[in-house]
């Protein structure tokens, strides 16, 4: 979702692809404006496929708490659906009903009732948007007509292709186990092969995608193979057909399988014993499955999509390992912070992703996504209960060295929607470039036990920030801009989901019982998110926040491209270079307390580096305020290192060293005012 413009309310939803037809558009009691739709399989867009999934989807936004709802206006306009909310009544809108012909009567009525009505309209806006509709449905219409044109020649050019890829074949086909040596170059599709598919890969001797004759309607995947001792099939095709529907059909070869070489090794049709994980993680499963799919089609076709999209259109790159070298490339100078896939923890794949980070260990890190069985951040919780022992051994390893060593890491493939981080940060922008006058009115109401709402630093203060603050959705101390609450609201939620399994894995990292942290906090109700802008560099101050640590339990921060976070690590600074998407988990003092020290509270500052505005988010993972944090007996084989206190007195101590600054900075309340010394 686009929120573009505070004060006309005016929402716009991205739905590409969608017809009329197939949003609904409702206004709920309570103010909350219903966005549904079900977007069907794409046939003929076969460039976006990739980007576009299908299936249904619901959006949800609350309307501003003084606007009434008396007309919502929807349209789409070349796949954005525009809802334009104005004052009270309207409770359903059809948008089909829009179209020209009734959307015109329709709104000629809507003229004739508001001139009888108090309020008066403005005729002239109305014809000209009107006007505007009529463009905006030619428009439609050439958009239409280009599609079929541009399919048109996308089948032309398939022709074109075809003797090129021909010859693209009969080259690789002299170049020993090119096709083993560019899938396991892939970082996604090494994943899938077994030590037993290697071998028979050594005998693929040429790979084949094929587009339907009309492209829309479907493609399939050949691999063909020589004469080998594990089948005898020359072919193995998967086909995908897209009926209608969103329905995708997927037929495969039914492999023939010589005597005792069923799906590889482990295979038999009566999956015996410990035969069957074999059988399961065999890349020559996906052969077997052939059946209809309707919403299921994103995830059944994810390594067709890459084969396709990938390794068909450009296998030199990962034949030459081109891809690895640029992430190198962009590696460099960068240690201590490790970036890592959190998909790694479910797969059974995990050993081998563990043993590329113990390899570069101590270098930033960065996984592709391994394998795309896992979807939801729900399923990323098998890391720490089951599955491949000896991977979640050496995980546990790697975990442990990045909190005790630094307390900091970050995570990719995390599942908060990269779309969403995006937004968050554009309506932060948006906010924060408002006047002085306006931001006031979204000034705090109350301080306790935070300032929720827009805050600057005071004058004294050597941090050069402002910020928006916000605790858990319906709390009922948020003071929010209406617009930025939706998106706000739902970036909390995802980064609490991200706090929780955090907490989980520092849990299982301390080796503490399953779920200990969990039950020891279970109430979320002090979590609270910020919104932050930096301002830019003076020639003689680059200080955005001083060096400090975190007093909650972990902190996760989304920071936009400038840069400025800084981690201490043996005296040194390094930078947390940004990279879209990537989430910065660091621990706080509640966790160093907890541990007795065996796992750091991260040490970090910003700096303001440039003539740019820094943005960020920054979500306190916390404890409620009444908690006892004391280090736990099952972490406290040495003396404790700290003696107990109440969540609520430590921070209120901090939140008092920010408003009125120690004299002397060694007055500045840290963690250590409850250190035992030795
Ligand atoms: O803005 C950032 O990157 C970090 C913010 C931070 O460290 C904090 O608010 O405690
Ligand atoms: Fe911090």
């Amino acid at each position: 979702m686009e929120t573009t413009d505070w004060k006309a309310h005016l929402f716009k939803v991205d739905v590409p692809g969608l017809k009329k037809e197939e949003v609904k558009v409702k206004v709920e009691d309570g103010g909350i404006l219903q966005i549904s739709g079900e977007r069907s399989k794409e046939k003929n867009d076969k460039w976006h496929r990739v980007e576009r999934s299908s299936g249904k989807f619901v959006r949800r936004f609350r309307l501003p708490e003084n606007a009434k709802v008396e007309q919502v206006k929807a349209a789409m306009e070349n796949g954005v659906l525009k809802e334009e909310v104005k004052k009270p009544e309207v409770k359903a809108i059809d948008i089909s009903a829009m179209g020209a012909e009734k959307g015109k009567k329709q709104r000629s009525e809507e003229v004739e009732e508001e001139r009888n009505g108090a309020d008066v309209v403005d005729v002239e806006l109305v014809q000209t948007i009107e006007k505007l509709q009529s463009i905006q449905d030619d428009l439609d219409k050439i958009n239409e007509e280009a599609s079929e044109k541009v399919l048109e020649l996308e089948q032309q050019y398939n022709v074109i292709r075809k003797p090129v890829y021909d010859k693209r074949n009969d080259v690789i086909k002299s170049i020993p186990d090119f096709w083993l040596t560019a899938f396991m170059s892939h970082p996604a599709l090494s994943e899938l092969l077994t030590e037993e598919d290697q071998k028979i890969f050594k005998y693929l001797d040429n790979l084949e995608v094929e587009d339907f004759k009309d492209v829309k309607s479907g493609y399939s995947i050949t691999f063909m193979f020589k004469p080998n001792p594990h089948f005898e099939d020359a072919k193995l095709t998967k086909t995908f057909s897209f009926l209608e529907e969103g329905v995708t059909k997927i037929t495969a070869t039914n492999i023939k399988w010589k005597e005792g070489m069923g799906i590889p090794n482990g295979v038999s049709e009566e999956k015996k014993g410990n035969k069957r994980s074999l059988a399961d993680e065999s890349f020559f499963s996906w052969f077997t499955e052939s059946e209809f799919k309707g919403d299921m089609y994103e995830i059944n076709d994810e390594v067709a999509d890459i084969i396709k999209d990938e390794l068909w259109s450009n296998p030199l790159t990962f034949f030459n390992n081109e891809a690895e070298e640029d992430m190198d490339e962009d590696d460099e100078g960068l240690p201590f912070i490790l970036v890592f896939d959190l998909h790694m923890f479910s797969m059974n794949s995990c050993r081998t992703a563990l043993l590329i980070l113990k390899e570069y260990r101590g270098t930033w890190v960065e996984f592709a996504v391994l394998r795309l069985d896992i979807h939801s951040l729900l399923n990323l919780s098998p890391l720490l209960n089951n599955g491949d022992e000896e991977g979640k051994k050496k995980a546990k390893e790697v975990i442990k060295e990045a909190c005790s060593e630094c307390g900091f890491f970050q995570i990719r493939n995390h599942g908060v929607p990269l779309d969403l981080i995006n937004q968050a940060i554009q309506l932060s922008r948006t906010f924060f470039a408002l006047s002085d006058q306006e931001k006031l009115q979204y000034s705090p109401r109350s301080a306790a036990p935070l300032p929720a709402g827009y805050s600057k630093q005071p004058a004294h203060s050597p941090d050069k920030n402002e910020y928006l603050l916000m605790f858990q959705p319906l709390s009922g101390a948020n003071v929010l801009p209406p617009h930025f609450r939706d998106v706000a609201e739902e970036l909390f939620l995802q980064l609490r989901e991200i706090g929780r399994l955090i907490e989980q894995i520092v849990n299982d990292c301390l080796g503490l019982p399953p779920d200990f942290l969990k039950e020891y906090n279970l109430d979320r109700s002090w979590d609270f998110m910020v919104a932050l802008r930096y301002f830019p560099a003076t020639e003689n101050d680059n200080n955005g926040l001083l060096q400090h640590e975190d007093g909650n339990v972990v902190t996760l921060v989304i920071q936009d491209e400038v840069g400025g976070l800084e981690v201490k690590k043996e005296g040194q600074w390094i930078p947390v270079v940004p990279a879209q998407g990537n989430i910065v988990v660091n621990l706080g003092d509640v966790v160093q307390v907890l541990s007795n020290n065996k796992f750091k509270s991260g040490t970090h500052r910003v700096v303001r580096l440039g003539e740019r505005c820094r943005h960020s988010f920054a979500f306190f993972y916390t404890i409620e305020g009444d908690k006892w944090v004391a280090p736990l007996p099952e972490l406290t084989e040495e003396a404790a290192k700290y003696r107990g206190f109440v969540y609520k007195e430590y921070q209120a101590m901090r939140m008092r060293n920010k408003t009125h600054p120690p004299a002397r900075p060694e007055d500045a309340i840290t963690i250590s005012h409850y250190a035992i010394s030795d």
